[in-house]
């Protein structure tokens, strides 16, 4: 059983009259990659903020390491690294100015060369101004993961990275997790979170609207198949499934099925038997994609 590194309980964020987060639960444990998912505004940074101590909630419990976050935070800060959404540098330092800077201050100290990790020893002695938007994006990550922290919060770290950028930031996360470090991660990018996480919690104006492990979220979630059914036929006509029907007015039928080896096995037999051709076949387990959009209609539908 692994140890809990994070426990949120009932967190409720305040801004003056408006309530941001209006009571989340969630834990996170040791070793994890926990994605923090939900559409701008859904609460997911002042949720990020009251774990890295920088936010009191207004309501409920929220345990980090074994301490609170904004009572012990210099405590805390020791052991965990936070790359924001926009780290703010002074243009005119260089990346090794920063690195030694930065682990004074944090009092978390390279014991190995960070910026050799993630590719920006070239660059040790240029200008944070000279660096490209995907380098200074990386030097976030540096200095968040001096030391090798515990625990890493990253939000949105491949926010504006080019695809090669982002697999070399995904690859420096993998080791992190490899040697044992906790992430907490934001992003817009479900495919990174289909990628990187083990749990993840999808928010919805202020509340948790799924949560579980990638497969679980993944498998509570219909899969599809779609085609075109050739002239003038219904879907009377076709055989019996296990999933739900839609016949579109341009002649495309999708089918949303819990089933979809039985029923897309059921249709290939059925049109092969009948001699019939299916147009654009496609089929698909659900994708993280679909359960967002789901989560936002579901936790609208109910607000
Ligand atoms: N300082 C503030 N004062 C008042 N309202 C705020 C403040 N910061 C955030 N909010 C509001 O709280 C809500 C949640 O904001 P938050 O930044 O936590 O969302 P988010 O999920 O991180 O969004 P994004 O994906 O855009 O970063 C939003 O409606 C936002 O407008």
């Amino acid at each position: 059983m692994r140890n809990t590194v994070i426990d949120v309980t009932g967190l409720r964020c305040r801004y003056g009259d408006f309530e941001a987060v209006r009571g989340v639960d969630f834990e996170v444990v040791q070793g994890e990659l926990f994605a923090l998912l939900g559409t701008n505004g859904a609460g997911k940074t002042t949720t990020m903020e009251a774990l890295e101590g920088l936010r009191a909630p207004s309501a409920g419990t929220v345990r980090v390491l074994g301490g609170d976050p904004v009572r012990d935070r210099a405590a805390l800060r020791r052991r965990t690294g936070i790359m924001l959404q926009d780290s703010g540098f002074p243009a005119d330092l260089t990346p090794a100015e920063l690195v030694a800077m930065w682990g004074a201050v944090s009092g978390r100290r390279a014991g190995e060369d960070v910026l050799e990790r993630l590719d920006l020893a070239h660059r040790r002695d240029v200008r944070v101004k000279q660096l490209s938007g995907g380098e200074r994006r990386r030097l976030d990550l540096a200095l968040a993961v001096l030391g090798r922290p515990e625990l890493l919060f990253l939000d949105e770290p491949t926010t504006g990275l080019d695809p090669e950028s982002r697999r070399r930031t995904w690859d420096v996360v993998r080791g992190l997790l490899a040697d044992g470090t906790t992430v907490v991660l934001t992003t817009h990018y479900l495919e990174e979170a289909e990628t990187l996480a083990h749990r993840l919690a999808i928010m919805h104006e202020g509340v948790v609207a799924v949560s579980g492990t990638v497969e679980e979220v993944l498998a509570a979630h219909p899969a599809r198949i779609a085609f075109d059914l050739p002239g003038d036929l219904d879907v009377d006509v076709l055989p019996m499934l296990a999933g739900d029907v839609l016949h579109r007015p341009s002649g495309r039928v999708e089918v949303r099925t819990p089933e979809l080896q039985d029923d897309l096995a059921a249709l290939l037999a059925w049109a092969t038997s009948t001699g019939l051709r299916l147009g654009r076949i496609r089929a698909h387990h659900a994708s993280l994609e679909d359960v967002f959009h789901a989560a936002r209609t579901t936790a609208g539908a109910s607000a």
